[in-house]
């Protein structure tokens, strides 16, 4: 679906922050991006919604350069989810929702009935529906994350990508995104994420990418690329993989810091 191959990027006059990067996207894959601040995470999930212009490489989304496709197109593909931060414009939900139909709208037109009809199916896809008339800027930032995963499912685009789905939420509402974005992946929806949590690949990604330097230091199934030596080295504390059962066919792994 999506295949990059030798990114690199630089902002002017400054050498490159991104190098040599190379990885694809399969319908159903979640990847999970991870790395340290400063890695260049949000840099490349920027290069791939066009927003930033790379210096060599390609994108390709289906087969089609992606600077290639005007913008329009792009959007009924690729979906941006960012985080979720509050806002002080008193839109209503459904308003925000909607909104994820402007690719698909006339230039000067308003949304119509049915454009309300699909906001309405992904507010109840994501089991929001009882928000439609809530003021977006008086729900909870969990509430605030599932609005823009339904503008994104709105937008009708197979690939969503996210920047920390999970950051400022409480461990419930991190729980109830991630399992949002595990059900979505089982639709076919393809998932590229960014995290600061090694735990969140174990749960729910079937590819992982780390990233140091703005270069990729492992790409691959969680069990073969997040390892104690990897997340040791990439944050620079020392961090012990684990295996626990929870009775279920497969142990779940999970990553604890050793302070
Ligand atoms: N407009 C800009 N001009 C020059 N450098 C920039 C610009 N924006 C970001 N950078 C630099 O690019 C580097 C990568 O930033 P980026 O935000 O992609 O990292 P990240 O891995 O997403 O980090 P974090 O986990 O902290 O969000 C950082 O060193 C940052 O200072």
């Amino acid at each position: 679906m999506l295949v990059v191959e030798n990114l690199s990027f630089a902002y002017p006059s400054a050498g490159n922050l991104l190098t040599d990067i190379s990885f694809a996207v399969d319908k159903g894959d979640v990847i999970c991006l991870l790395g340290p601040n400063g890695a260049g995470k949000t840099t490349l999930l920027r290069c791939l919604l066009g927003l930033a212009k790379i210096r060599t490489g390609s994108i390709r989304l289906r087969g089609q350069k992606i600077d290639a496709i005007p913008a329009k197109e792009l959007a009924a593909d690729l979906a941006y989810v960012p985080q979720a931060a509050a806002t002080v414009f008193p839109y209503r939900v459904l308003d925000i929702v909607v909104m994820g139909r402007t690719p698909h709208i006339d230039f000067t037109a308003v949304p119509g009935r049915e454009d309300y009809a699909i906001a309405q199916e992904s507010l109840a896809e994501l089991g929001i529906s009882h928000l439609a008339e809530a003021l977006f800027s008086r729900i909870s930032g969990g509430e605030r994350q599932l609005t823009l995963i339904a503008r994104a499912l709105t937008q009708r685009a197979r690939l969503l990508i996210m920047d920390e789905p999970t950051a400022s939420l409480d461990y419930g509402n991190q729980v109830r995104i991630l399992r949002v974005i595990d059900k979505l992946a089982k639709q076919g929806y393809s998932i590229i994420m960014t995290s600061h949590f090694p735990n969140h690949a174990f749960l729910l990604c079937n590819q992982v990418m780390i990233m140091k330097q703005g270069k990729i230091v492992a790409l691959g199934s969680p069990d073969s690329v997040v390892t104690d030596t990897v997340l040791s080295d990439l944050y620079m504390t020392k961090v012990k993989v684990v295996e626990i059962d929870t009775g279920e066919s497969k142990a779940l792994k999970v990553c604890l810091p050793l302070i």
